[in-house]
């Protein structure tokens, strides 16, 4: 099916070098295929972006937020891109995921998201059958005992003693890609320091290695809080980009702050990718 529009503008965005193709949707429908992502999505024939977001009318909220990894996989939940459409429209909304509807507040260098509550039922991160997703009884190589959390997307993280030291280009897609993960997964390798902040490179479901990731840094603050590595009420999460400020304590949402940054705006004709 080839999209209803000829030319599309869009907006270039990142969090932290999580970086972003935004496409406004909200006033005239744009039909987003897989191929159509993985065209705009490449970073030598396209665009380039991790991840590909299609604002759309909602019933629910003040506007629906899509993701589409650059694979062309559409996923639940995407906090660095939640912080630059919280930044792009300048005010408070009420954003609607699939992985469910999360608040952002712009500020003048990025915005404070409320992420929702996170899940951690076997079958909620999901998991192909059932175990204790605190203390998971798996391995793949160096990595073992993670636990999973589910922040609208989900993750499984290690705790390891030098994420530096962690060949994440080669096990990040032997874990993502595992049986034991229905739906894939995000994988992040964690050191908690001795200040309680925590270190963090996260290997993306769909995309691969990113310079930051919002729901990676969220869910690991809520791992190690759940491990009683850290209080959590404001954990800096050190990103290759940068650092996110996230706060969690059990039966409260997941708050993060960190900045948005606006690249430029452009326009494109469509049929020159299809
Ligand atoms: N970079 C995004 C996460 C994208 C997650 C996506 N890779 C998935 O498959 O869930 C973030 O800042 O939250």
């Amino acid at each position: 099916m080839r999209p209803s529009s000829s030319k599309l503008t869009f907006h270039k965005m990142h969090g932290l070098g999580n970086d972003f193709v935004i496409v406004d949707a909200r006033q005239h429908a744009v039909t987003m295929t897989d191929e159509l992502v993985r065209a705009l999505a490449n970073r030598r024939t396209g665009i380039g972006c991790d991840q590909l977001i299609q604002l759309e009318p909602s019933q629910e909220a003040d506007f629906a937020m899509r993701i589409f990894n650059a694979d062309g996989s559409e996923v639940e939940a995407c906090g660095n891109a939640a912080r630059c459409v919280t930044q792009l429209v300048g005010h408070e909304a009420q954003i609607a995921t699939t992985g469910g509807t999360i608040s952002g507040t712009p500020d003048d260098t990025g915005a404070t998201l409320d992420m929702g509550e996170p899940r951690f039922d076997w079958d909620t991160i999901p998991l192909a059958y059932a175990m204790d997703t605190t203390n998971m009884p798996v391995r793949w190589e160096e990595l073992t005992n993670p636990i999973a959390v589910n922040i609208g997307n989900p993750h499984v993280i290690f705790f390891v003693e030098d994420t530096a030291s962690v060949d994440l280009a080669r096990l990040g897609p032997i874990v993502e890609n595992d049986p034991l993960f229905p739906e894939r997964i995000n994988v992040n390798v964690a050191t908690v320091e001795s200040d309680g902040s925590i270190t963090l490179r996260v290997w993306e479901r769909g995309t691969g290695l990113t310079r930051a990731c919002g729901t990676g840094a969220c869910a690991t603050t809520v791992a190690a809080v759940r491990r009683k590595l850290v209080s959590g009420r404001e954990t800096t999460v050190h990103l290759p980009g940068g650092d996110l400020a996230i706060s969690w304590e059990p039966g409260q949402e997941v708050r993060m702050t960190g900045p948005a940054a606006h690249v430029f705006t452009g326009e494109i004709e469509l049929d020159d990718f299809l």
